[in-house]
């Protein structure tokens, strides 16, 4: 990490931190003070993309519906497939609530990170004690990409927009599969609303 001067704020990340165990350790002895920000998405369309990006690079795999369960006569979910373990959210968060409490953490949806991209930066400004300068006049929606783009990226006069890896089409999953998966994550979801105090609407 490089030395933070005052009036500045050091940012890192990791999409794995999240899901990594020795992860809330290694950063509580770095720094306790440390914020953390998680961008959270439904875990069932989590999963799906995690799957998407996995064929984009090896075509070969198997289907989503047949690496989902152990079993799919009895409908046991198989929870050691990444894509599915890491949607578990409540699970992970536990880990990190032993060394950080709840105040130093932000999720941000992922689903209105698209919807209301200033909204959630404005969350993301005020979790870091910012002024709020990132507002709606900075995004405009790119109906083609279906994402918003940042009018002007810094140092640029023109619009950033998310690259092409990003919204991927995703495969049609079998319906029973996909209501299999809801009822196997609405717990887990439910448990998290309830220790992150948010309700991010996934069920
Ligand atoms: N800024 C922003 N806002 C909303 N959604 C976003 C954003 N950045 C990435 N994504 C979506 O997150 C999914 C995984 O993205 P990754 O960045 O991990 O993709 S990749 O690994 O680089 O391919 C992938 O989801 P799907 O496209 O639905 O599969 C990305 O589109």
């Amino acid at each position: 990490m490089p030395r933070t001067l005052d009036g500045q704020i050091t940012m890192e990340k990791t999409p794995s931190y999240f899901v990594t165990r020795e992860a809330p350790a290694r950063i509580s002895a770095m720094s306790k003070d440390t914020k953390l920000i998680v961008v959270v998405r439904d875990p069932v369309t989590r999963a799906i993309s995690d799957y998407t990006q996995t064929l984009s690079k090896r075509p070969d795999i198997p289907t989503f519906e047949s690496l989902t369960f152990k079993n799919r006569t009895t409908g046991l979910i198989d929870t050691s497939w990444s894509a599915i373990q890491i949607g578990i959210y409540a699970k992970h968060l536990e880990h990190w609530l032993r060394h950080f409490p709840i105040r130093q953490m932000l999720f941000v949806s992922g689903e209105r990170l698209i919807s209301d991209p200033a909204g959630e930066l404005g969350r993301v400004q005020d979790f870091l004690g910012l002024k709020r300068i990132i507002t709606d006049k900075h995004f405009y929606f790119n109906k083609t990409k279906g994402f918003p783009c940042l009018k002007k990226a810094e140092g640029s006069s023109r619009p950033h927009c998310l690259g092409k890896t990003k919204g991927r089409t995703h495969p049609e999953i079998d319906r029973e599969v996909v209501r299999r998966l809801r009822e196997f994550y609405r717990p887990f979801n439910l448990k998290f609303y309830q220790m992150t105090g948010h309700d991010f609407g996934w069920d």
